[in-house]
């Protein structure tokens, strides 16, 4: 059992040779893409729970279900915390710029209960996202048609998904449905400031450290940060002038956005009691962040999951059945009440979850007291880091882990009473997170893949290009995408 420990022996969980000084830092400097084969060295030689220095430092690795749940669920409130964010972060969008990077405490809650009742609540996000999903998938399928007939056919399907969901989630930022181009110029910059920004865990130890390092890309940063406040600050003065004329004239707004939340939000100033609105610079930060939150993520499932179904038939076979027996002889797009009489699509979302999951580790959380993890001690100011595809793919609780088969989450499988909001007793997969900085987009997410997945099919047949074999290795960097993206030959029926 988790328990507090104090005056007794305390013993910090395994850890291999250290250098002196440096610790275990040439280990922690490395890309995720690298680090993750030596984890699973680690895991197979100390155990789940193992400790590598950065000087003499600590920091965990929690590498299974067990003890993720004693720690982020059992233990919630002592792991919820972040460490403290990079310098260069705090240089660029200030102290108060993202929820997870906001101290667990009363700000973060503000901030938490904000997104997750005013934008992401099922009675909110159908309200505002019903035609702009339809919207949304229209770019799509018409993304891909134009991409197939230039190229005889076939098509590589990322682009076109990628543009699709970042029109969805900027136009649910925003509040307004945005031209094709400006939403290129918004994922491109969100993509170029994900790029730049290479998270290695040692440096969320060393911040002095992450800046020196990080110098040279300072510049980077600032001119991206401009381009952002280009764009975004337009859209942001034009949804407060919409907003104070809709007071006014008690107008209904045709859509809700997370701006108008952030707008309406004020937040602790000082001493206790005084509050403030957001200023312009940190409504931007934030919806940085929902861009970047929301748009890789979603886009990936959607991306692995295609690729999955060129190269299992039999697997889109099964979709298009189940999606032709609710549908019966109804024409046009599937709704959201049908899609939750398909079980065999969610199943295929969460095997996508579990077996591509589109961040391999959670972001790295902080204890602020000493905490006990087993016979071990978890010190304060640790930061510990959690893996979600030790969880996944532990052969421990999945038959043939590596294998794509959705049928493992259908009545008698063993992933059928799976729980992705990690509330039970065991935790077979986590790819949102767990505990209360699990994600806040879970449902939103799930919902809008169900959705466009199923449309997609409805009007599409993947198919195998001659040739250009489905290649499923990874690219591990923040966000996990194919390395090599796929190609298929797409039979789309007219417009
Ligand atoms: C398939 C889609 C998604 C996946 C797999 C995903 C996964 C995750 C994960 C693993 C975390 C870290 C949890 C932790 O550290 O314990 C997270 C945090 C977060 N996600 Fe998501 N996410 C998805 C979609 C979304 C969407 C659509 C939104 C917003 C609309 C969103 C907003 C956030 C925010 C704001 C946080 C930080 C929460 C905090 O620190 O309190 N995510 N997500």
């Amino acid at each position: 059992l988790l328990l507090k420990q104090r005056g007794t022996r305390r013993r910090l969980p395994p850890s291999p040779p250290t250098i002196p000084i440096l610790g275990n830092l040439l280990w922690l400097t490395k890309p995720f893409s690298q680090m993750e084969p030596m984890l699973h060295r680690l895991r197979a030689k100390y155990g789940p729970v193992f400790t590598l220095y950065v000087g003499s430092r600590p920091v965990v690795f929690i590498m299974d279900g067990k003890h993720v749940h004693r720690s982020l669920v059992a233990n919630s409130e002592a792991f919820a915390h972040s460490p403290l964010p990079l310098t260069t972060s705090v240089l660029i969008n200030g102290n108060l710029s993202s929820i997870n990077n906001t101290p667990y405490g009363s700000l973060w809650r503000i901030l938490r209960r904000n997104i997750a009742s005013e934008v992401i609540h099922p009675s909110k996000a159908s309200m505002s996202s019903t035609q702009v999903q339809r919207m949304a998938l229209d770019i799509l399928l018409k993304s891909l048609r134009k991409e197939a007939e230039a190229n005889g056919g076939v098509v590589v399907p990322v682009h076109s998904i990628e543009l699709c969901i970042a029109f969805l989630m900027s136009s649910l930022c925003f509040g307004v449905t945005l031209d094709e181009q400006v939403v290129d110029r918004i994922k491109n910059v969100q993509r170029e400031l994900l790029s730049i920004v290479h998270i290695h865990f040692a440096l969320n130890l060393l911040p002095k450290v992450a800046l020196l390092l990080s110098w040279r890309r300072l510049g980077k940063l600032k001119q991206l940060r401009r381009a952002q406040d280009e764009l975004f600050i337009p859209l942001i003065r034009a949804r407060k002038e919409l907003l104070a004329v809709q007071q006014s004239e008690q107008k209904d707004l045709m859509m809700i956005s997370y701006v108008d939340s952030l707008l309406k939000l004020r937040v602790e100033d000082g001493a206790v009691g005084n509050t403030r609105a957001l200023r312009e610079e940190e409504i931007v930060s934030f919806c940085s962040e929902f861009l970047d939150a929301s748009i890789w993520s979603s886009s990936k499932v959607l991306e692995w999951i295609t690729a999955r179904l060129v190269k299992h038939q039999d697997i889109q076979e099964k979709l298009k059945k189940e999606i032709r027996s609710v549908m019966g002889d109804k024409k046009g797009q599937v709704d959201v009440e049908e899609l939750q009489r398909m079980p065999y699509v969610k199943a295929v979302i969460f095997e996508a979850l579990r077996r591509h999951p589109p961040a391999h580790f959670l972001i790295p959380h902080a204890v602020k007291e000493d905490v006990m993890m087993d016979e071990y001690l978890i010190p304060n100011g640790s930061v510990v880091n959690f893996m979600v595809t030790s969880i996944g793919l532990d052969g421990r609780t999945w038959e043939e882990p590596l294998e794509f088969r959705p049928e493992r989450f259908m009545p008698g499988g063993e992933g059928e009473e799976v729980d992705v909001t990690c509330g039970k007793r065991e935790i077979k997969m986590m790819p949102f997170g767990a505990g209360r900085r699990m994600c806040p987009g879970l449902d939103m997410a799930v919902l809008q893949i169900q959705y466009l997945l199923v449309n997609l099919i409805n009007e599409i047949d993947l198919k195998a290009v001659e040739g250009l074999e489905v290649d499923f290795s990874d690219d591990a960097e923040i966000f996990v995408s194919m390395k090599n993206p796929f190609h298929a030959r797409v039979a789309v029926s007219p417009a």
